[in-house]
This record gives C-alpha cells, structure tokens and sequence, in this order.
C-alpha cells in the first residue's frame, strides 16, 4: 500500500527536503523534467529525433518542468517549439534559470490562439508526429482556469490540430484539481490525457474520477524524495513552521537530511498512521487471509455467514453473495429465504445451507444463535415493510459488534427512507455499507449534491472527502463503489482500491458482481476481520479475481476465482 497524497503534502516534502540541504529546487525540477522525458520515450520507442514536440509552459513551477523537458528532447534532436502562457520577468527562481537556459537554445512564444495556430506543428505540410506537453499548471492551480487558456486546451486537445498528436501532462492535466480530480469552474476543460507523468507520489485526483477517466496512462517519476524521508513529513499545517525553524538552525551551510529527520523524530507520526491519510490498495493482502488454513479445527473456527435472500425469482444475488461468503473462507453459509421461496433456493444450494426465514420476528430468533458471526442482506431483498423488519432485526440483533453486517441494495433504499433504521446502523460498530452512487445519493443526499457541484477553488471536495463524511455520518465503514472504489470508517481510515490504469477491469460492472462483493465481505466479517480490514480485502480482491479472469467475466465466475488467487498469493 502506498499514500497518495495531496498538493498540500507533495509541496511539504519538497520543501522539508529543499530545506534540510539534501537536495535543491533545480535539482528536483531537472530529475523532475528528465522523468518526462524518459517516460515519453518508454511509451513511444518509435519516436525520436525528428519528431515534433510542443511545449505548453505556465507561470509556475509546472512551466519550469516544462522548459526543462523542452532542452532535453531539443538535446536529443527533436524540434521543439514552446510557449509561455504568462510573463517570463514573473516566473519562480527555478522555472526562470530553465526558461533562460531554453533561451539559449530556443524562440519563446507567448501562448495565444493565433500563435499556436501558426506554430510549425500546426502549419507544416508533413505528417510528423507531435507530442504536446502540458506543463501550464500543476500541483499550484488556486482557480479556474481563464477562458483563453481553456480554449487553448481544448484547441491543442482536439486531435484536428495537430497532424498527429499525443498528450503529456505534466504532473497533472491543466484545470483540474489534483486533490480532488475535479476540474476547476465552468470551463468545459477537456482532460483526455495520453499519458500523464507526476512525481514522487500519485495524488489523490490521479485516481479519482473524473481525472482518473481522462488519462490513459499514469506514470510517477522518482525524483528521490526517498521514502522514509517522506515518511516522517506528516503533519501539514500547525507545528510544521516549528520543523522549518529546527531545519534552519541546523546552520553552518546545508542541513544534513539525517540532521531533519532526526528533528522530526516522535514529533510527527509516520504517514501511514496519521489520520487523513489515503492509501492505495495494492499488491497486497493481510496476513489473516492467510490465517484460515492455519486454524484447523471446527468449521465454526470459520465463521457462520448468514446471507438473506428476497422472494421467489429474486434470490440469484443472495445466492450469488452466498457462494462469494463461502469461497473466500467462512467456515459455515446459509442463506435465508421467505418460506415460498425455499424450494426454488434448494435447487440451487449445496454446500450453503438454507432456512426459511419468515419474517423480522422469526428473524431475530435465529440470530440468537451467536455463532451466526456476519450477515450480508439487501442483494434482490425487496424494498417493502417485512424486508424493514428485516433490516431492523439484523441491526437490533447483532449491535454487540462481534457480529458483522453488510448492508447493500435494498437494504440500503431501506435505510434510506427511514431514520430510526439510520439511527441504528451509527449505533451499531460493524456495519460495512457499499452503496453504488445511486444508492449513496439517496443514503447522503446533501453530500452527493455537494459532489455534484461546480467546484471554483481548489482543494475541491472529492469522492475521497465524501465517503469519509458519509461514513463519519453514519458511524460505518462506508464503500463508495466505482472503478474508484472509495473506502473510509467513521475514524477516518480511508483507502482506493482502483480498477483502472494497469488495474483496469471495465468487465467488473456486469450483473451481479456487487453482489458477490457484498458476499466477500460478509465471508471475511465472519471470519472474524474489522469491518474495514475486510471491506478493503475484499474490494482489492474482487479486482484482482476481474484481472484473472479477464474479459468475459460475470459476476458467478468471480468466487470461482479466488481459489487460484488464493494461490498466487499464497496463502
Ligand atoms: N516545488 C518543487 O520543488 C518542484 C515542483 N515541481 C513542479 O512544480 C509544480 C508546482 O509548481 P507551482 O507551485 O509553482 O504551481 P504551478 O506551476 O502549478 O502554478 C502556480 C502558478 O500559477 C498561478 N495560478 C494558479 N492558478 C491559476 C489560474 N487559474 N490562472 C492563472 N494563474 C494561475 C499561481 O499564482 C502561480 O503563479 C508541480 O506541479 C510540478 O510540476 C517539480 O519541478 C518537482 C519539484
Ligand atoms: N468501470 C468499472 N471498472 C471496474 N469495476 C467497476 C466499474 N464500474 C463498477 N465497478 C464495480 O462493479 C461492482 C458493481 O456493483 P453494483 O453497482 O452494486 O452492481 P450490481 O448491483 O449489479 O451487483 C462494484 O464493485 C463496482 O465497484
Ligand atoms: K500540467
């Protein structure tokens, strides 16, 4: 699992390390427009010199990577043309000592419509092959973007204007916000983005959507911010002036970065364990999952998961999670059924078991047995007054917290619409919900409403930001479903799991896969995961058993899969 992190974060570390004398602004702006250039070469080897590059540089230090990139592919032979979107007397010191050297080398044209229409790319007769780079803003655009420079954008963006073109974002694309993944005001920027190269990190808008829809390939550049070293930079705002300060005392010329991180020592928690963190799942898996074939023992060492099913010719989803609860580890699954639909459900389960479950009452009764130890209920549930009663007896009956609840679909509409139900999901302390946006818009109105709207400052409230609220809300693990699977806790924890870039499994949103989603974390509840530890496992692994299987998926093929995952993970 990595972080990703925020502007706010990237500009920390970079400036604790500029600070502590390990490294200078020039030399990361350098390391930062080389890594451009050498990801450009790795995913165009066919390209080289000859071939045409256009520069797009900002009044930042974006456009100082810019310049830089321009001198290096000049330097390899391609025939560059830049432009500068802003006054070059007003660049930072950095992005100035780059402009002036490209200066040396090359015309700098200031950035308007009619020059970029006139540019060489654009005008020539031949058909070379041109990359734009998009080095006008990043990490520091405050405010939407003016309207020239959109239209720019969205200029250089439709592929009628130059003869062949490919997109490079540097750090981010221009207009959006790489906190959110949002883009900044009423302009319709376009984002499409071949590929994208950012640094040290990816932040969280580079996989989030809508940002992580419009680039097709993200590369992150090390420009030897090392690990640890970044590690310890936790805490943005108060008490990190009083690092700064520590940092300049150091004195006689440049501050050891051990010097720094030795400040630093127990006054900042390591990134990992602050709140507000965000992680990105990845290779990864905890050791528990492994832990089942070391139990032995009875199968109750396993968990008994209890999936309720709705009524007759709606019970495929239940059976569906029921099969995902049981493949992933549950020692025990049952399914329970309204008594009309026991006969269609026993034609269809073996290994899961099944009880006729009448009603809220009959319910409850059941649920006194405790080695029930998880349930998953609102898959193909119904959305009318028995199906409350059965939420409402799931929630009342297992708010003692050793047994955990996943509330999906139905259940879901259902809480929704009443309060007292709401009421007690917060009051309960293991309940995972995994509400699809639809679903999350009727659960958290006003927060998917604050999603929807025009952001016109940055930081801009994201996904990330509204999950978290939601699950703070409603005291629960929320999962925001999507190819940008947002989970969080009601203590703020929150993690990605993404299906997109080298993870990108659109086959995932087929019929059903929720529902086997929800079996996943059902199964793991029941073997005795928290609810976030098992929200997260079982998201990542649902991805990962998309990306084995690959395309032609349905949702029955998903639990099928885990045992070979199982094996490639070892466990
Ligand atoms: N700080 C460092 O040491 C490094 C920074 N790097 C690069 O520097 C970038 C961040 O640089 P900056 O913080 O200078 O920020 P940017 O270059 O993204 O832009 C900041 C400038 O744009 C202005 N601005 C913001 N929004 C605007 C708008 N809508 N219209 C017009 N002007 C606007 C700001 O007032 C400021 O002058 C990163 O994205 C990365 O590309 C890399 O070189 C790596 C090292
Ligand atoms: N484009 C996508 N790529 C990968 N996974 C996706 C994509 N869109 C949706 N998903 C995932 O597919 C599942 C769909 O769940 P859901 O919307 O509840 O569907 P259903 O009710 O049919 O089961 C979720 O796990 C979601 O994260
Ligand atoms: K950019």
């Amino acid at each position: 699992m990595t972080e990703l992190l925020t502007a706010a974060q990237m500009r920390a570390i970079e400036e604790a390390a500029i600070a502590s004398g390990a490294v200078t602004g020039l030399e990361l702006m350098e390391r930062a427009g080389r890594g451009v250039v050498e990801a450009i070469v790795e995913e165009w080897p066919e390209l080289g010199p000859g071939c045409r590059a256009v520069v797009l540089s900002g009044p930042g230090n974006n456009g100082g990577d810019g310049f830089v990139v321009a001198r290096l592919l000049w330097e390899a032979g391609w025939d560059v043309e830049v432009f500068l979107y802003g006054d070059a007397s007003r660049l930072p010191a950095d992005a100035r000592v780059n402009y002036e050297r490209w200066c040396e080398r090359g015309e700098v044209v200031a950035l308007s419509d009619e020059t970029l229409f006139r540019s060489r790319a654009n005008t020539s007769a031949d058909d070379r092959e041109c990359i734009v780079i998009d080095a006008l803003f990043g990490t520091g655009l405050s405010r939407p973007l003016d309207r020239d420079v959109g239209m720019h954008l969205s200029g250089t963006r439709s592929t009628g204007s130059f003869a062949f073109m490919k997109l490079v974002a540097v750090d981010c694309p221009s207009g959006v916000c790489i906190d959110s993944g949002r883009v900044l005001g009423q302009q319709n920027v376009p984002t499409a983005t071949d590929l994208c190269v950012t640094f040290h990190r990816a932040k969280i808008g580079h996989y989030v959507t809508p940002l992580v829809d419009a680039i097709s390939k993200l590369v992150i550049v090390d420009i030897g911010l090392e690990e640890d070293f970044s590690s310890k930079i936790s805490r943005i705002g108060e008490g990190f002036g009083s690092m700064f300060e520590i940092a300049a005392q150091g004195g006689a010329g440049a501050i050891r970065e051990e010097a720094l991180s030795e400040a630093m020592h127990g006054a900042y928690e390591t990134l990992a364990e602050r709140d507000g963190a965000v992680r990105l799942l990845e290779a990864w898996f905890p050791d528990e999952l492994g832990k089942a074939a070391a139990i032995g023992g009875h199968k109750y060492a396993h968990g008994h998961a209890l999936i309720h099913s709705g009524g007759v010719g709606r019970g495929g989803a239940a059976r569906m999670a029921a099969r995902g609860a049981l493949r992933i580890g549950a020692g025990l699954v049952t399914v329970g059924c309204p008594p009309g639909a026991l006969q269609e459900n026993a034609g269809a389960l073996d290994a899961v078991m099944l009880r006729s479950v009448a009603d809220g009452e009959a319910l409850r009764e059941m649920l006194g047995d405790a080695r029930i130890s998880a349930i998953g209920i609102g898959p193909g549930l119904g959305t009318g007054a028995r199906e409350a009663g059965l939420v409402r007896a799931v929630l009342d009956a297992s708010a003692d917290a050793k047994r955990g609840v996943v509330l999906d679909a139905d259940a879901l509409t259902l809480v929704a619409q009443d309060e007292s139900l709401f009421d007690l999901c917060r009051s309960h302390r293991s309940v995972v919900m995994t509400p699809h946006a639809g679903e999350f818009a009727r659960l958290f109105p006003d927060i998917a409403k604050r999603l929807e709207e025009q952001p016109m400052s940055g930081p801009a409230y994201s996904k990330v930001d509204a999950a978290r609220e939601a699950a703070a809300r409603a005291g629960c693990v929320v999962l925001f479903k999507g190819p940008d699977t947002v989970i969080a806790s009601p203590e703020g924890h929150c993690s990605v799991n993404s299906a997109a870039y080298d993870r990108a499994a659109p086959w995932l949103a087929t019929a059903g896969s929720g529902d086997v989603l929800t079996g996943f974390i059902a199964g793991l509840l029941a073997r005795g995961f928290g609810p976030m530890q098992a929200a997260e496992t079982a998201a990542w692994l649902h991805v990962e058993c998309a990306l084995s299987f690959g395309p032609g998926l349905i949702a029955e093929d998903l639990p099928e899969e885990l045992p070979t995952m199982f094996r490639a993970l070892g466990v």
